[in-house]
Formats: C-alpha cells, structure tokens, sequence
C-alpha cells in the first residue's frame, strides 16, 4: 500500500448542501413553520444531525434544548437515507479518486454524516466502490472533532500514522487532524466559514485535478 488517505464528506466529496437544506424545511414546513435560507442551513453542516437540529431550531424560535430535538432528530434522520437526489460530487472528484486508488492508496471516509445516509448517498453516486472504510457520526460514541473516529478510519485501513492524510473542508476537519496529529490538506470549496488561513492546515486546493500530485508530494514513494 502506498499510503492511507482519508476523506470528509459533506462539502469534501459531495455538494449534498440542497439535500439537507430541502429535508430540513421539510420539517419546518409539516409543522406551519417558515423555511430556512439555503445559506442558513449550509451553515448548520458539519457537526453532525443533532448540532444542525439544534441550529435549525434556534432559528425558527423553537426551544433546542425542548422536547423538539428528539422528535426532529428523529423526523431528520427518517428523510436523511433518501435524501440524495439534489446530492452531486464536486467536480473532478471521480478521477481524483480513481488516480488515487490506481496509485496504491487506501481511501477512507471519515464523516459526521450518520452511517446510513453515508451510505445511502455513496451508493447513489457510485461512489461506495473507491473506499475500504466508511464511518459515520453515529459509527462511535463520539464524533469530529475527536480524533478517535479518524484514528479508527486509519486503522480499519491498515494504515500507519507516518503515511496517511486526511481531507476536509472544514473547521472541524482541521481541528479533528490537529487533535489526531494527521497531515491536513483542506478543499477551499466547501462549507467552511474561516478563513483558510486562520485554519491549521497542511496544505489548501480549491480543485481536485491538484489532488493527486499534491499527496504524492505529501507521501513521498518509499526507498
Ligand atoms: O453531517 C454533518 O454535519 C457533516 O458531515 P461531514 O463530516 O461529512 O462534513
Ligand atoms: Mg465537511
């Protein structure tokens, strides 16, 4: 193998925003509430369902801390493993994966989505067949930004520390690398709200044509 790379999800791989952002006013809207901006919920991504429940409460006046949550986790993750159909990768991720995979490396998923639409929505794009780890939010008892979902992605890879990456978008993927001790290379054209500058990282791309040389340059071939 010539090294472990890891992936985020939402915002990474996949523009799945207007997914989340339809089933959350979806919600909304069987309970006689207003809709939510499509910037509001984007937002909301990356901390995993119950943070976005939380936020999409809060901006509807609703009490987060309420019988709500429950009942709105639950109403989301019951949409979430359907949702998929305004989902679509962002552009030259196919051969950025297939470059990666014919070069030796293990590819991993590392997200907050939960497990089911993860794999749900990989299915949907073809996409479950470049990776041989996939773990949710839901997969452990703790989610980004611990580092021990990323560090149990690498080790269901049969990776090694010296020799893996990790790919993300966002400020939680900085901080879960930072905690994990992992090299980090953040795609610019997700859901971060930073600046990329003021975030941990070990290098920046904003289109996934780069992807393959800059990991090459990240893990040097083995003498
Ligand atoms: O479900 C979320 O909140 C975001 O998921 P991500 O970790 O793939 O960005
Ligand atoms: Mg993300």
């Amino acid at each position: 193998m010539r090294g472990t790379i890891v992936f985020d999800l939402d915002g990474t791989l996949i523009d799945s925003a207007p997914d989340i952002h339809a089933a959350s006013n979806a919600l909304l809207v069987e309970d006689g509430l207003p809709e939510l901006t499509f910037e509001q919920v984007k937002s909301f991504i990356g901390k995993g369902v119950p943070h976005l429940v939380t936020r999409v409460l809060e901006a509807s006046g609703l009490d987060p801390a309420g019988p709500k949550h429950a009942e709105f986790v639950h109403r989301f993750e019951a949409r979430y493993e359907t949702a998929v159909g305004l989902t679509v990768t962002y552009p030259g991720v196919v051969p950025a994966l297939e470059a990666l995979a014919g070069a030796g490396f293990a590819l991993g998923i590392c997200t907050n989505k939960p497990v089911g639409p993860t794999r749900a929505v990989l299915d949907h794009l073809d996409l479950t067949r470049f990776f041989g780890a996939i773990l949710g939010g839901d997969s452990l008892t703790v989610r980004k930004p611990d580092p021990a979902p990323l560090h149990a992605t690498v080790a269901a890879l049969g990776g090694s520390a010296e020799r893996t990456l990790y790919v993300g978008d966002s400020e939680v993927d900085a901080e879960t690398a930072r905690r994990a001790a992992l090299p980090f290379l953040i795609y610019t054209e997700g859901y971060r709200k930073t600046p990329v500058a003021d975030l941990p990282h070990t290098a920046a791309f904003s289109d996934f044509a780069d992807l393959p040389a800059l990991v090459a340059h990240h893990t040097p071939p083995r003498p």
